[in-house]
């Protein structure tokens, strides 16, 4: 179980809509690759055959509308597709024929429930700079309110903008104008050397609208992903790698965010390995679901006040010199309670970690109550996190405070740190353990692993085979926490996923006896696997 490809119970199937790359380093070619590399199973609806090589293009023919039409309703009666990646339409009129088709299915499948990622990448040019699309500028339109998301890279955005992009300011704007219009999320591509203020690093602009299962304080937000630039010349392909891998890994249920995320590490890591093929440049190599958190990029908050990505070798440098206090001993069984009474019988049950998790704001013995959880955790030799109440636990010097990404905020984590507690931060996606992980937290707790009801949550229950692929990600880096629904029942198959320590609140606040439902978890996650 401690492999997370065998959490996954089957293959979910991705569509690619694209054109046939007869040198075999992009198009319908390096989709396929790239959906089986990510554990999917990949069915295409070929819209071109090119006769193309590394050097140069030399003959597009477009399918038939026919063909285009039966490739689709073929496929949609026995294979419908848990997402659906868009590369080269040829012509307008596949435009058209597409957009028509999609909107008719969507309306199908959403009366059936099913909600089908669609990810679209409006290709031009090949890399050798040849044209693939016939006809001057055309019309993506139709796909108002069709797609999940569009990729265009920098030269692409500035040609849908009609403008140039000279400025960051004018890119952002660019893709914010691009994603209303088309109602869709935007990633802007600076992989590909563009203009002056994108070369010394590769910056990519995800612009969120209306994106499932994130939270509200990303909403509407835009974020610059960095990464290193990797330096090759074999990256014919990139754009399509990266938006299959976008769809492949939302089949695989992650929000969009995190599929973007994965995907830009998945592509980092195919360009590092990538290889020479042919007199032009060579294709990416497939290097399967990535595991390393230096292929990951640095996520920052777009604000008018600071409009441009990071530095990477400064953001870099201050990180490391912000990191929280590091928690010697493992946390284990991690009890979350909302009074002094509960607090005081878990920690005489033998918790030497715990947390108050007072949520009004306007409780009347606030205060006091966080300063007697804070001397109790001091006569059981326990650690006591406060959660939310972080000016409070600075006052009283609580061993440590835990914080949601939303309270991030509106806190002061200088303060915190220079107060020397400890961190513990909440993520529900790879996307918010990237955020989580730029702080350099003393733990990182993930949630919510199964369904509760001890809050609302605006993400899904994320289940056990993403936990298993987070702890893989973030070993020896953090310790790990899995929250949310964990009880005597799913406790050993959540320990099976090797994440370091567990979070509860009803297994233990909805006990009968709270004290001996406490010494059987803890038996039960102390034991060996
Ligand atoms: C260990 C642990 N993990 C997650 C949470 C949730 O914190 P947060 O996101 O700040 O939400 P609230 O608890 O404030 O509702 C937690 N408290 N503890
Ligand atoms: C407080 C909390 N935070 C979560 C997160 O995912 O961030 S889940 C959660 C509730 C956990 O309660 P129970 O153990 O009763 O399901
Ligand atoms: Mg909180």
């Amino acid at each position: 179980m401690a492999n997370p490809d065998a959490l996954s119970v089957k293959r979910p199937i991705v569509w690619t809509i694209a054109g046939s790359d007869s040198g075999g380093g992009a198009g319908i070619q390096a989709d396929l690759a790239t959906m089986s590399d990510l554990d999917t199973h990949a069915c295409s609806v070929i819209t071109a055959v090119t006769a193309q090589s590394s050097v140069t293009v030399a003959l597009v023919e477009s399918v038939s509308s026919k063909m285009l039409l039966s490739q689709l309703d073929t496929l949609a009666s026995d294979l419908p597709p848990a997402a659906i990646k868009i590369g080269l339409l040829a012509n307008q009129s596949q435009i058209d024929l597409l957009a028509n088709w999609l909107a008719k299915q969507r309306t199908n499948w959403l009366q059936l429930g099913i909600k089908v990622p669609v990810i679209l990448d409006p290709v031009m040019v090949a890399t050798c700079g040849d044209a693939l699309a016939t006809g001057a500028g055309l019309d993506f339109s139709p796909f108002k309110g069709l797609l999940t998301l569009i990729t265009p890279n920098v030269s692409e955005l500035a040609v849908l903008a009609a403008t140039e992009l000279s400025s960051v300011e004018a890119c952002i704007l660019a893709a914010k104008n691009l994603s209303e219009t088309l109602s869709t999320s935007v990633l802007a591509k600076g992989g590909d050397n563009g203009p002056a203020w994108c070369q010394q690093q590769a910056n990519d602009l995800l612009v969120c609208v209306g994106v499932d299962g994130i939270s509200d304080k990303h909403q509407w937000q835009s974020f610059w992903l960095s990464s290193k630039r990797v330096e090759t010349a074999n990256n014919h392909g990139t754009g399509c790698t990266l938006s299959s891998a976008i769809a492949a890994v939302m089949a695989h249920g992650f929000v969009l965010n995190d599929a973007v995320v994965v995907a830009k590490a998945y592509v980092n890591a195919g360009l590092k390995a990538s290889y020479q093929v042919g007199l032009g440049p060579g294709c990416l190599a497939r290097t399967a679901w990535p595991q390393d958190l230096g292929e990951f990029p640095h996520v920052k908050m777009v604000s008018t006040s600071e409009p441009k990505p990071v530095l990477l070798e400064t953001s870099q440098a201050k990180a490391s010199d912000k990191g929280f206090k590091r928690i010697d001993e493992a946390l284990g069984l991690y009890p979350v309670v909302a009074d002094l009474d509960i607090l005081e019988t878990l920690l005489k049950a033998g918790a030497k970690t715990i947390q108050l998790r007072i949520k009004d704001p306007n409780a009347a013995d606030l205060e006091q109550s966080i300063i007697q959880a804070i001397s109790l955790g001091r006569d059981y030799q326990a650690r006591v996190f406060i959660n939310d109440h972080w000016q409070l636990a600075i006052k009283h010097q609580a061993y440590g405070v835990h914080l949601g990404q939303e309270d991030l905020i509106a806190s002061n984590l200088a303060q915190l740190q220079s107060a020397n507690l400890a961190l513990g931060l909440s993520s529900h996606s790879y996307f918010e353990i990237l955020l989580a992980n730029q702080h350099q937290p003393s733990y990182i707790a993930f949630g919510h692993i199964f369904p509760t009801t001890t809050k609302v949550m605006p993400s899904k229950p994320q289940g056990l085979a993403k936990l298993a692929r987070y702890v893989s990600l973030m070993k020896g880096e953090l310790p790990i926490v899995a929250i949310g629904g964990i009880d005597a029942t799913t406790l050993a198959s959540v320990k099976a996923t090797l994440v370091d320590d567990v979070a509860v609140v009803r297994a233990l606040t909805q006990a009968t006896d709270p004290q001996a439902a406490f010494k059987a978890l803890n038996k039960a996650w102390q034991a060996e696997v």
